[in-house]
């Protein structure tokens, strides 16, 4: 069976997490072998990455070096194997929140972000099947104001999370860039339930013959 690389993306607090275990099962319960994984991270060098990304202080082409130097770890050693393999693989990020934080939220040249994306997700046959790219991307869309409500006393923030409103508008500008010129994004109206944003994702994937319909239950 061919793998299916499915993302889920947007700003912080928008509810991507809260949906990643009902995904599984609904994925499981289709007989499909499930990887699941998040960004940055997914490997053990991925995630000492991860560490100093979400914590430490840099400018913004560390910060793009860094995020891309833990992906291309990621991809070599458990996205490309396991779509190899034929697993559904599950990314808690990928690529576009690059381009929507890195990019869109610090400002930083998307020419630059297009020419890692380039050495990080190319293998020996780019030539014949083109970049890596996710095959879906479930877009949660939240408005900042709401996003920042949830997350507040939620947990302790990280680097990004502690920043202002502005920065989750300019992301949140950067997702939707992104998705208007990609038919593979799915836009998720996150401002709901947690049931009725389950629905509209359950709905997605049967609408696309992902997944057979009404197949799972609500997280
Ligand atoms: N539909 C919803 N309505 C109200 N609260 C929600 C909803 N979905 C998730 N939450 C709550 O909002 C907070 C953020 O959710 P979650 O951790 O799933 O977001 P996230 O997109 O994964 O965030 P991050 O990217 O920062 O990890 C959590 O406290 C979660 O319980
Ligand atoms: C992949 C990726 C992530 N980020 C940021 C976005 C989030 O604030 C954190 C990851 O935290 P999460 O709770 O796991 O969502 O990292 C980024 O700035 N650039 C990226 O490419």
């Amino acid at each position: 069976m061919k793998g299916l690389f499915l993302t889920l993306e947007g700003i912080d607090g928008a509810g991507k997490s809260s949906h990643i275990d009902a995904l599984e099962a609904l994925f499981t319960a289709q007989g499909r072998q499930v990887t699941r994984t998040r960004e940055p991270g997914g490997t053990p060098l991925a995630e000492t990455l991860r560490a100093l990304i979400l914590e430490q202080p840099m400018d913004p082409l560390t910060e793009s070096l860094l995020v891309f130097a833990a992906r291309r770890d990621h991809v070599v050693r458990v996205i490309e194997p396991a779509l190899a393999r034929g697993d559904v693989v599950l990314c808690d990020r990928f690529t576009d929140a690059t381009f929507a934080y890195q990019g869109a939220g610090r400002g930083f040249d998307p020419a630059v972000l297009s020419t890692l994306e380039g050495w990080v997700q190319a293998d020996a046959d780019a030539a014949a099947r083109g970049l890596l790219q996710p095959d879906i991307t479930v877009w949660f869309d939240l408005a900042p104001e709401i996003a920042a409500e949830r997350l507040a006393g939620a947990r302790v923030p990280d680097k990004f999370e502690s920043q202002p409103v502005e920065f989750f508008k300019r992301v949140a500008a950067g997702y939707a860039a992104r998705a208007k010129d990609a038919p593979r994004f799915v836009r998720i109206d996150a401002d709901q339930s947690r049931e009725a944003v389950w629905q509209q994702i359950e709905a997605a994937l049967a609408e696309r013959g992902l997944v057979a319909s009404q197949s799972g239950g609500a997280p």
